[in-house]
């Protein structure tokens, strides 16, 4: 009886653990180390997912791309650190924002994608505006010669995109979203803007500096 007992326990502990190891592995394949968001392999396979699933549904799939402003000066100036903290920060405001379907992701190294499944333009731009207000209410602090903490202003530039009847891939989409930043980003950062057709890079007029790939 106390055989049989034993063999038990022993069963239901090792089922455990192997669930317990499973489970940690998951979530190491699915998530960015330093932000904790999801890893770019991750989110463009949801992207992928999303529109497909969508396109046919008859319903919309935007997306936002969020690169944070003058990063470089930022680490510069604070530390690569406080850097890494600020990327940590901004991942955590983009969950607290988001619905549950919705996902973000580290897609490069002070940028993020994020996928809103059922959402239109007018709807992700007021979720995007909503980001870029967190983020500058966000008060981001550190501590400079170990005693004077300074406060750092830290803001985001949003690019949108939103699927449609011309607009039907993900490659698409991020291509438009990608440019939307670029405007955002040259017509003063800390704001978000929606692809327009009208929206060309300043050079080159037509090809993206951007890909779809999974190498994390
Ligand atoms: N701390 C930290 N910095 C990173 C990481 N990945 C990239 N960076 C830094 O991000 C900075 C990006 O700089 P730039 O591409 O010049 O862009 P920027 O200074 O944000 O300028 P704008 O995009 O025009 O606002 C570089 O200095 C990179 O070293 C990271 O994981 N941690």
């Amino acid at each position: 009886m106390a055989f049989i007992f034993l063999l038990v326990f022993f069963l239901l502990f090792f089922a455990y653990f192997q669930w317990h190891h499973n489970k940690k592995l998951t979530r190491l394949s699915i998530r960015d180390t330093l932000s904790n968001s999801f890893n770019r392999r991750y989110v463009f396979n949801y992207l992928h997912k999303s529109v497909d699933a969508n396109y046919s549904e008859k319903n919309t799939v935007s997306i936002m791309v969020i690169d944070i402003d003058d990063f470089k000066q930022v680490n510069d100036k604070y530390g690569h650190p406080f850097g890494d903290g600020v990327i940590r920060t901004i991942a955590e405001i983009g969950n607290e924002i988001l619905r549950t379907e919705d996902i973000i992701g580290r897609v490069g190294g002070e940028e993020f994608l994020c996928v809103l499944p059922r959402i239109d333009a007018v709807q992700s731009l007021h979720i995007a505006r909503r980001f870029v207000n967190k983020v500058n209410e966000h008060k981001f602090t550190t501590e400079a010669n170990h005693s004077k903490i300074q406060q750092v202003k830290v803001t985001v530039s949003i690019g949108l995109s939103t699927t449609s009847k011309t607009t039907r891939t993900s490659s698409q989409l991020y291509v438009q979203a990608d440019k939307a930043l670029y405007h955002a980003k040259s017509s003063g950062k800390n704001r978000a803007i929606q692809y327009q057709d009208s929206m060309q890079y300043a050079n080159s007029g037509n090809t993206s500096k951007k890909s779809i790939t999974f190498e994390d």
